[in-house]
C-alpha cells in the first residue's frame, strides 16, 4: 500500500512554478490560506531538496494554525544528503523525514552530516541512486502517512508522475506570464516521448479565488 498523493502547486498562466531566478511567490493570499488548510488536513508534505535549498520553506500550516499538532510530517527527498543544517524544515514545529539514497549512506562520506541531521529528523534510505520513490511511499504509508501532499518542485513532480504515484492534482493558475527557458515549469524532467504516454486527467472541480483559478483533477492510470 502507498500514501494517497495530492500534488498541489501554483503556476503562472505560461506554466511556470518559479521565475528563472527561483522566485515562486505566485498565488494570492486566499490561495495560500487554501494551501495551508490542505497542509493541516494531510498526514505528510513532501518536497525535493532543490525546493528546500531555493525557498527554505517551513512546510507547516502556519497561516491557519499555531498548533504544532496541525502540522504534517515533512518529507525531504534528498539523495545526496544536501539538506542544510539551518533549514527551516529542521525546526521543531513538526516531525521531518529526510529520504536519502543507499549510495549516500554506504559511501561513508556523509556519516557526520547524517548524525547531525538525525538530531532533528528521521533519516530513511531507499534506492541506490536516486531515492526510490515507490519504496519511500510504502515506508510512509506503513508509518501512518496515509495522505501525502506533494508541493514540488518540477523535478520531483516529474519523477512522481513517471512512476504513476500522483492520485490527484490541485493547481492554482495565477494571471501572470513570466516566460524564460530556465524558469521551472510544473513538470520538468526528461518527459514522455508521445502524447499517448502522457498522464490523462479528469477535471473534477474548478473555481476562482480572487484573481486566481483553482483546478482540481483526478489522475487516470
Ligand atoms: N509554485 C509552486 O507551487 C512551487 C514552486 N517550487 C519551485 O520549484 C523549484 C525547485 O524545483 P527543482 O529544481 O525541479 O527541484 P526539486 O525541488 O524537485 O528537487 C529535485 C531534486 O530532488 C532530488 N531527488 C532525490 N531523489 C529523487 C528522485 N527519485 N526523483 C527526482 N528527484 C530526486 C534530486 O537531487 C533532484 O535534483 C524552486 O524554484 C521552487 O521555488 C517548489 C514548490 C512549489
Ligand atoms: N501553492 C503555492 N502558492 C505559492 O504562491 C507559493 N509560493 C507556493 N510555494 C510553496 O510554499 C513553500 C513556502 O512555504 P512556507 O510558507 O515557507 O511553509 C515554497 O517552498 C513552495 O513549496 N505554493
Amino acid at each position: 500500500m502507498k500514501s494517497y498523493v495530492i500534488l498541489n502547486a501554483a503556476m503562472t498562466l505560461d506554466g511556470k512554478i518559479a521565475t528563472k531566478t527561483g522566485n515562486s511567490e505566485i498565488s494570492g493570499e486566499k490561495d495560500l490560506i487554501r494551501v495551508h488548510e490542505l497542509r493541516k488536513e494531510v498526514d505528510g508534505i513532501m518536497v525535493g531538496i532543490n525546493t528546500v535549498m531555493v525557498d527554505n520553506p517551513k512546510l507547516t500550516a502556519h497561516k491557519v494554525s499555531n498548533n504544532i499538532e496541525d502540522n504534517p510530517v515533512r518529507i525531504i527527498v534528498d539523495s545526496n544528503v544536501r539538506t542544510p543544517l539551518n533549514s527551516n524544515v529542521l525546526n521543531d514545529k513538526a516531525k521531518t523525514i529526510i529520504a536519502i539514497s543507499n549510495n549516500a549512506l554506504s559511501s561513508g562520506n556523509n556519516n557526520e552530516k547524517i548524525e547531525k541531521l538525525k538530531k532533528h529528523a528521521d533519516v530513511f534510505s531507499a534506492g541506490d541512486y536516486p531515492v526510490d520513490l515507490i519504496k519511500l511511499l510504502d515506508y510512509l504509508y506503513e508509518n501512518g502517512i496515509k495522505t501525502l501532499m506533494l508541493e514540488g518542485g518540477s523535478t520531483l513532480i516529474w519523477a512522481m508522475f513517471k512512476h504513476h504515484l500522483i492520485d490527484e492534482i490541485r493547481l492554482c493558475v495565477a494571471p501572470l506570464i513570466v516566460g524564460g527557458f530556465d524558469a521551472k515549469t510544473l513538470v520538468d524532467g526528461e518527459g514522455f516521448k508521445t502524447m499517448a504516454e502522457g498522464i490523462s486527467l479528469k477535471l473534477k472541480n474548478s473555481y476562482s479565488l480572487d484573481n486566481d483559478l483553482i483546478l482540481e483533477y483526478d489522475c487516470l492510470y
